[in-house]
């Protein structure tokens, strides 16, 4: 099989114009169109025709390696995956289970689609990629990639894991952008792709701050303490809770810092606060059935850990090292870093 025709052919190499770039390319356009698509299965079949593809098999993204080194999603059009199944002997109908993700900044639909039912490795000689497990592919890309992928494919096992009704057992239908499922019993119950809520809380005592570790995290690796909200929980509610249970302590204050979709193990929507405990009473109490150790860390030892950053494979791990860039831990640790350095600096 030649590769290089077909690549030209297959690959979006640059933006294609599309019908619906009618629309003024600001951000508010981008969210209209793409809730337009939600909503209006005709519209969301014309976007493919002129949208970009990322392929998944078997859940895992198709990427390529840049120019400058860089991993990226091989993006294809959709004329140039109705090539690829065509090739692969697979029917048409395929395309139809692709599912949207998003809009880029030129305007054009972005979908994806797992061919998981053809060759892994024919399919990716074919597209000149590598299909690479989620996690591997969401620390390899850069930010905006890595959360594009990781939302295609909590999409996509949602979709593989809801197909009949929880209430009837019978089949649902999706929509074509693949945004909900309709059951076709007569209750025509709709659902929508979930998240699991999760406080994640990165707490100080002030000059320190208290990091732990699961026994099932890679050895070395600290983190913010983290859990799932229970039903009819608050956000603050939740924290209280968690921190309480896992390492016995009251917690003061609570701030808001930032969020962010993790997609492992089943797409939870990590809620990143800040809080404080006394100084007077930091004497933990770890309950060893849900963490392996909890420990106070002063601001050297964050520095120095952030500074040597995420271990490369082979060689021993260090005792301690932190989330590395994409995870909200890891912001709410640089965001603590940064604040006790400039809390020294003005004493
Ligand atoms: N992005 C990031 O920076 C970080 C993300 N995390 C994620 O946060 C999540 C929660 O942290 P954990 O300490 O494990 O939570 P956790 O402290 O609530 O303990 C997990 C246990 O909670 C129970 N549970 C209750 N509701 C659940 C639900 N909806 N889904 C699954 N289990 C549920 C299960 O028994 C499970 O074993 C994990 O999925 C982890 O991957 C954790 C640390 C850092
Ligand atoms: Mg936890």
């Amino acid at each position: 099989m030649s590769l290089l025709n077909p690549l030209r052919r297959i690959l979006c190499t640059r933006p294609q114009v599309l019908a619906l770039t009618r629309f003024s390319s600001s951000y508010v356009s981008r969210m209209r169109f793409l809730n337009r698509l939600k909503q209006d299965d005709e519209a969301c079949a014309a976007a493919l025709q002129d949208g970009q593809l990322v392929l998944f098999h078997r859940l895992q993204p198709l990427l390529q390696r840049g120019p400058t080194g860089t991993f990226r999603p091989v993006t294809l059009t959709c004329s140039g995956v109705q090539t690829l199944l065509q090739n692969f002997g697979s029917d048409g109908p395929l395309l139809e289970d692709s599912i949207l993700i998003g809009c880029s900044d030129q305007n054009q639909a972005q979908f994806c689609l797992d061919v998981g039912h053809l060759d892994q490795a024919a399919v990716a000689e074919f597209c000149a990629g590598t299909f690479i497990d989620l996690r591997k592919s969401f620390f390899l890309l850069p930010g905006p990639a890595a959360r594009l992928v990781a939302k295609a494919q909590a999409l996509l096992r949602w979709h593989q894991t809801n197909g009949f009704c929880s209430a009837t057992g019978q089949p649902t239908h999706r929509n074509r952008a693949g945004s909900q499922r309709v059951s076709s019993s007569s209750s025509s119950m709709i659902y929508y792709p979930k998240m699991s809520p999760v406080v994640i809380v990165l707490l100080s005592d002030g000059s320190r701050c208290l990091l732990g570790r699961q026994a099932s995290f890679p050895r070395g690796m600290y983190s913010a303490l983290a859990g799932f909200c229970d039903m009819g929980e608050t956000l603050e509610e939740a924290l209280h809770r968690e921190v309480a249970e896992e390492v016995g302590l009251e917690v003061q204050d609570v701030s808001y810092s930032s969020s962010q979709h993790w997609p492992f193990p089943h797409s939870s929507f990590m809620v990143g606060c800040h809080a404080t405990v006394s100084p007077a009473h930091t004497q933990l109490n770890v309950d060893r059935s849900e963490l392996e150790d909890a420990r106070w860390f002063t601001l050297e030892e964050i520095s120095g850990a952030l500074q040597a950053g995420v271990p490369s494979r082979g060689g021993p791990p260090p005792d301690v090292w932190l989330p590395p860039k994409h995870a909200v831990a890891h912001h709410l640790i640089t965001e603590w870093r940064d604040r006790q350095r400039r809390l020294q600096a003005s004493e």
